[in-house]
């Protein structure tokens, strides 16, 4: 194979694991709505997330993947039952961490500091009636309580310019800011606490598309400073193909194909994952490159 082949040759997803360290595996995983009749959202599902790994989670609507996110973050509320499954964190500092016998004060302690999350629509995430000061202090406030006043407002303001918000912006409340910042804020808080794992669930789905653009453009660079892995949430897999190392293709509750984002485009094994990918159109015109490689100026 010449050099040029080899430069060239996609690697299998065997080879990409390989060369991979997990920080998340869920096993068996299987919840349901005790409705009736239950509804069993989401079954048997196995997935791991690898260190600073972007995984991709597609599937139309409906098809369980808010549904596995929550569970794996232990936020699953009644009707919703996880009726069997385990999750493992490999905490870099303190080993395996058997998310699903947390008790109620190791899950709080947990959250945030070792997975956040990034909810669809941050409105809903954000408490309207108090100042981004207030929300951000309060994640300190609670998981770093040795933080002076003075320690707290200088991270909460580095972590607003982290994601490109102007820091005099710590006073204003929710309701005064632009969806897009909204949920720059919900990301700084996410980020907090330095996270290993992100969960995103359609963070940027209710948004314009260039504001949509710079946002994941924001989530790439602070994954490359930080070294976090992320689950993204969204139906739209064009945009996974952009942004994500590997993607797991969802469907009536089940992970029917997981590969790299390269070979789930280009040799997808599965019908649905077949399907899927024809029914976006424009991936078959030039491929974006919005994120990844190439700058404004080039594409322009
Ligand atoms: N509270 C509930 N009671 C009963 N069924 C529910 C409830 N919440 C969700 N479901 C069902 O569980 C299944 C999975 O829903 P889920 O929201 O996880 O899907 P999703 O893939 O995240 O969809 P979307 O992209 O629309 O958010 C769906 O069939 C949904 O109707």
């Amino acid at each position: 194979m010449s050099a040029n082949d080899a430069a060239q040759r996609r690697v299998t997803h065997e080879e990409y694991l390989a060369d991979q360290t997990p920080v998340l595996t869920a096993e068996g995983m299987t919840i349901s709505y005790e409705v009736d009749p239950p509804v069993i959202a989401v079954k048997d599902v196995d997935l791991t997330l690898n260190r600073g790994e972007i995984l991709g989670l597609a599937g139309e609507s409906g098809c369980g993947k808010t549904t596995l996110a929550y569970g794996i973050n232990r936020l699953l509320k009644p009707p919703a039952l996880l009726r069997s499954g385990s999750v493992t964190l490999h905490d870099k500092d303190d080993g395996d961490i058997d998310v699903l016998a947390l008790s109620g004060d190791e899950l709080r302690a947990f959250r945030w500091d070792k997975i956040s999350m990034v909810f669809q629509g941050a409105m809903n995430a954000l408490n309207p009636v108090i100042s981004v000061r207030a929300q951000l202090f309060d994640v300190f406030s609670t998981h770093r309580p040795k933080m002076t006043k003075a320690e707290k407002r200088e991270a909460s303001e580095a972590l607003l310019r982290l994601v490109g918000v102007d820091p005099d912006r710590l006073d204003a409340y929710a309701h005064e800011l632009s969806g897009g910042m909204r949920q720059r804020v919900m990301i700084a808080m996410a980020l907090a606490l330095r996270p290993q794992v992100m969960i995103m669930d359609e963070p940027t789905t209710a948004l314009d598309v260039v504001v949509q653009r710079e946002i994941l453009r924001e989530i790439m660079r602070l994954r490359e400073q930080f070294h976090f892995a992320v689950i993204f949430i969204t139906h739209d897999l064009p945009m996974l193909l952009e942004i994500s190392d590997r993607i797991a293709i969802m469907r009536d509750g089940h992970i029917v194909e997981v590969n790299t984002a390269e070979n789930i485009y280009a040799e997808p094994q599965h019908e649905y994952t077949k399907k899927l990918l024809s029914s976006f159109p424009s991936l078959f015109g030039e491929r974006g490159g919005f994120v990844r490689g190439r700058s404004e100026e080039e594409q322009s």
